[in-house]
């Protein structure tokens, strides 16, 4: 509920990709070339232009000539460059159209751009062709567009200037803009800001001398405390992405306006203290620890992403204490470890870990020692929660009999049989699969004890996490050939980077696959990935959704009506009465209210009715026992 507390000021706003995203000229050489043999030629030729007049490198009526003589463009290229520009007015513009109806008259548009098409689109805007100052084509007899009215001071070199001193308005004025000429109006002292506007182009000359930079039009709204669309400006949301998740990730944060920042590979405790202030949203996979320490150094964290299924390197409970919602893949990768697994089953059964190094050394080793089939075997998985049961389905379509153990009730698939204890899986398997979750309580769970009830020959696969077996238990247990053969995915301490020795004693010993934790590594599950959980993640942001958060109460809330009250709060009694008593005595009308709790926390999402004073909002953050507050309009 954003007030205006003092009149606007005058606003001077470029067109070309500070209005709209795109160069009027560059998109009319788009259009007008679209059967010329060279027009990717000539279409580069002209942005280049574009681009040296507006970082100041070339003077700019030069570059406006040369830009028209290579143009070709005809008058009946203007309405369909029109309807183009339409379509491309810049993001956070078109949010806040409103904002341009509600303050006609205190905004200009000006442009060295051609009236011809900027009027047409700032119309939609409610800006009135007496606020566009811009400059104005030339044709010939033909339609031809010849050049521009060189009567008219946009078309001169400091022409924005001269236009502004014209204008001779009373009162301040701020200047937004991505260009070195719309900077030149605040040098010349005819502004009173210059606002840099990045959310299209950034020019590093133009940035600089900016009083500051603005990523959007929300953010301009938000410093000068001006109503917005949005509650807040989507470009102060920062996010940090370890880990290398696919590309897909940044690229659907930075379309919805957030600032992205990725390091490759991990980062450990101290780095990421270090690195984790200022952060909104923290995106790891399975390497990064995100610690008591590294929350308390978190002091913009809003949620967590975890590229991955496993949350066991997350203090979850932690996190849910601060208010910071977790969200991670569960099924996007699943597909991926079943594949690896049954695979290293089959390699494993047929001794290939031995004999594909002999094969490279020139060494033909042909023999049936050893090696089997796996059909009609026994394969025990241990843990038969998306990942097992997937395998339980796959492996019985290759002809494996399935035992499963499960701490928890599970529907058993197809054939499968469920043991009563994990003492009776390994007894019976002859391959043995852990698909269990990484909780501390099942470290170690595979140790020496439990490879010695295990059939002699049988194999043994890890591809859950490296705290669940005992290492040197497993290597003895292949050094003395008691297992058959083992294939690990996931080890106690893996390489931050790729760059970092990878040690282990289960090292060259006899028909042992390792990999380098690659269960979930493959293109189709890291793209399901990226796109999962960003959509998570923002739709958290963007309406309070908490659906398939891994640590916050679940809602999913139905679509929101007027503005969104969103509270997190320790879950002791009373929190909800003091919300409640608080809207009604502001006379506050409520018109939805959805409230969950866990053991440690209450989540609370009061949909109202958009006429409140402002002060309830104050008095809602101050309502005692809140984690989190705020409100989404
Ligand atoms: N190698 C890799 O790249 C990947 C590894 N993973 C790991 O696989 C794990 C399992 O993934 P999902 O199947 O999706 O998880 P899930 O949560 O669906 O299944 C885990 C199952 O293990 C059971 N469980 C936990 N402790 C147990 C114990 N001590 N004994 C028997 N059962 C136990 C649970 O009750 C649950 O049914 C993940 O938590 C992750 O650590 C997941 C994806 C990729
Ligand atoms: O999904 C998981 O839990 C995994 O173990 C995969 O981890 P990663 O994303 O490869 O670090």
């Amino acid at each position: 509920m954003s007030s205006v507390t003092q009149p606007l000021p005058y606003l001077i706003i470029d067109f070309d990709s500070t209005f709209t995203q795109v160069e009027g000229l560059d998109e009319l050489a788009d259009i007008a070339l679209q059967h010329h043999p060279e027009r990717e030629k000539i279409v580069g030729q002209i942005r280049a232009l574009t681009d040296r007049g507006m970082s100041g490198e070339l003077n700019f009526s030069e570059s406006l000539k040369q830009r028209l003589a290579l143009l070709e463009a005809r008058r009946e290229h203007l309405p369909l460059l029109v309807a183009q520009l339409k379509t491309k007015v810049s993001d956070s513009i078109v949010r806040n159209r409103s904002f341009f109806e509600r303050f006609r008259g205190r905004i200009y548009i000006v442009s060295s751009g051609f009236r011809e098409f900027i009027e047409p689109v700032v119309a939609d805007f409610d800006i009135a062709p007496e606020f566009v100052l811009a400059n104005t084509f030339t044709y010939d007899a033909g339609g031809q567009i010849t050049g521009f009215d060189p009567d008219n001071v946009l078309s001169r070199d400091g022409g924005k200037i001269e236009q502004l001193r014209q204008l001779d308005l009373a009162g301040d004025v701020y200047v937004l803009g991505d260009g070195y000429t719309d900077y030149q109006m605040r040098e010349a002292g005819l502004a009173n800001r210059f606002y840099a506007f990045t959310e299209n182009v950034a020019r590093a000359a133009v940035v600089a001398q900016a009083d500051e930079v603005i990523p959007s039009f929300d953010e301009f709204l938000y410093q000068n405390k001006l109503p917005m669309t949005l509650s807040y400006p989507k470009n102060r949301i920062s996010v940090l992405l370890l880990e290398n998740p696919d590309a897909r990730a940044a690229e659907l944060f930075r379309q919805e306006g957030y600032q992205v920042e990725s390091v490759p590979g991990g980062l450990d405790e101290d780095e990421l203290v270090e690195r984790i202030a200022g952060v909104s949203i923290l995106g790891i996979r399975s390497k990064t620890q995100v610690t008591p320490r590294v929350l308390e150094a978190a002091n913009r964290l809003i949620a967590v992403g975890a590229f991955c299924i496993g949350t066991n390197q997350i203090d979850l409970v932690g996190c849910m204490k601060k208010g910071v919602a977790v969200f991670n893949a569960p099924f996007s990768n699943t597909r991926s470890v079943v594949e690896l697994a049954l695979g290293e089953i089959i390699v494993l059964a047929r001794r290939i870990p031995d004999k594909n190094p002999k094969m490279h050394q020139g060494e033909w080793d042909k023999s049936a020692r050893g090696s089997f089939e796996i059909r009609g075997k026994k394969l025990g998985i241990v843990g038969y929660g998306n990942i097992g049961s997937q395998l339980s389905v796959v492996a019985e379509a290759v002809g494996m009999q399935v035992l499963y153990y499960d701490i928890a009730e599970k529907l058993q698939l197809g054939n499968a049989v469920k043991c009563r204890t994990l003492q009776e899986l390994l007894q019976q398997a002859d391959v043995v699969t852990l698909h269990v979750d990484g909780r501390a309580e099942n470290k170690n769970l595979i140790g020496a004890e439990e490879f010695a009830l295990m059939k002699p020959g049988a194999i043994f696969l890890n591809l859950s996490r490296g705290h669940i077996v005992d290492i040197p238990a497993l290597a003895d247990a292949v050094r003395s050939g008691h297992l058959g053969g083992a294939s690990i995915d996931v080890f106690p301490y893996e390489p931050k980077t790729n760059h970092e020795i990878f040690e282990s004693e289960l090292r060259g010993l006899p028909n042992v696959l390792l990999t380098p934790h690659i269960g979930g590594s493959t293109a189709e599950a890291q793209r399901n990935i990226a796109e999962f959980v960003p959509e998570r993640i923002m739709g958290y942001v963007n309406t309070g959704n908490t659906q398939q958060s891994v640590n916050l109460p679940n809602i999913q809330l139905p679509v929101q009506q007027a503005h969104r009250l969103i509270h997190l709060h320790a879950n002791v009694p009373g929190v909800l009465a003091s919300i409640n008593n608080l809207l009604a005595d502001h006379q506050v009308n409520i018109l939805g209210q959805y409230l969950k709790t866990n053991e440690h926390i209450g989540y609370v999402i009061t949909d109202i009715d958009k006429e409140y004073a402002p002060e309830v909002i104050g008095a809602l953050r101050k309502v005692e026992h809140t984690i989190k507050f705020r409100v989404l309009y």
